[in-house]
């Protein structure tokens, strides 16, 4: 990959952040790069990118890679995710690791991971009223806890069955180890093509994860009669309120994330490390 102009994005709540940008900005400036750092205070900032950008460098943790897929989403430039997180499963490159990774983008043996992203759109009385895009999951719920909701499920305009939850997350292969994760869902191949559905906490107890081939339509109908306020949330970070009569459209995006591969590490080792696969009582 030919880098001439590389945008640094640190998110600003975390200390370490700016010093480790500017360690970056340093580095990259001494190999004739030209580059522009962004300290942010929150994810709702917009930084337009221009599409002469190269790469994008985000220093922060999971969120902030969500934040940043946001931005260079259609645009096709890979992100290189450095962990200032706590558990870091997007985030493969530790904060010590970037020089090396940065050689073996000027060694031309970088690898990029492609991910899948979601859109999610909301159909109100016949308009879209709502559109967003997602690295790892959309999920309609509650917008308070410990009330079930009730939502009808189609899956490419075939009706798949009524669900009584606390709600329906919708992950991409990248969200499989998320609140879907968290909510009994299956853990896929970082790089396939597929979308999961994981119910909730599910009032019925034969409603069970289902992974679709990601060229499915999948719409979520906000029935009539709830007994609370429900909510769509993308990717833990942009919200929107439902009303009843609601369709919730999710469908894979266009355009995929390239994420810069750790060079120490492969997604297993990510999953084994992280999850604490050692067979021993406390695992
Ligand atoms: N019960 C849960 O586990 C739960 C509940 C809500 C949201 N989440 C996740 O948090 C994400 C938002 O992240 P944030 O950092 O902005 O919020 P946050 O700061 O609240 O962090 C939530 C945690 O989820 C982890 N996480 C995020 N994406 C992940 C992924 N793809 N695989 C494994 N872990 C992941 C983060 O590392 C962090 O530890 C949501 O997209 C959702 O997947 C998890
Ligand atoms: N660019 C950003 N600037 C500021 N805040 C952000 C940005 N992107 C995300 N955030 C918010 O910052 C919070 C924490 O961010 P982040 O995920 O990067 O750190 P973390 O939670 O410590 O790491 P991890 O998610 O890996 O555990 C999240 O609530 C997220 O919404």
């Amino acid at each position: 990959m030919e880098l001439k102009y590389v945008v640094i994005i640190a998110n600003g709540g975390k200390s370490q952040a700016p010093a480790i940008a500017k360690e970056i900005n340093d580095y990259l400036a001494l190999h004739g790069i030209v580059t522009q750092v962004y300290i942010t205070k929150d994810c709702e900032e917009n930084i337009p990118l221009s599409i002469r950008t190269d790469l994008v460098v985000s220093v922060g943790g999971d969120g902030t890679v969500l934040y940043c897929a946001r931005l260079v989403q259609n645009l096709g430039i890979p992100i290189l995710a450095v962990n200032l997180g706590t558990f870091g499963y997007i985030t493969e490159i530790g904060c010590h690791e970037w020089k090396s990774v940065f050689e073996d983008i000027f060694g031309d043996r970088e690898r990029l991971s492609r991910r899948l992203m979601l859109r999610v759109s909301v159909i109100r009385k016949g308009l879209k009223v709502y559109q967003a895009t997602g690295l790892n999951e959309a999920v309609v719920s509650s917008a308070g806890i410990s009330k079930v909701v009730k939502l009808d499920l189609s899956i490419n305009n075939t009706f798949a069955g009524t669900f009584r939850s606390d709600g329906l997350i919708i992950a991409t292969p990248t969200g499989s180890t998320g609140y879907s994760l968290a909510a009994g869902g299956p853990i896929i191949d970082s790089e396939m093509s597929a979308l999961i559905i994981t119910p909730i906490c599910p009032f019925t107890l034969s409603n069970r994860p289902l992974v679709l081939g990601s060229s499915e339509m999948i719409t979520i109908n906000v029935v009539e009669g709830q007994r609370t306020e429900l909510m769509l949330t993308v990717d833990g970070q942009q919200t929107f309120d439902l009303e009843e009569g609601d369709d919730v459209i999710v469908e894979k995006s266009r355009s995929r994330i390239l994420l810069v591969a750790s060079n120490v590490r492969n997604y297993t080792e990510i999953i084994r490390a992280k999850l604490n696969w050692t067979g021993e009582l406390h695992a």
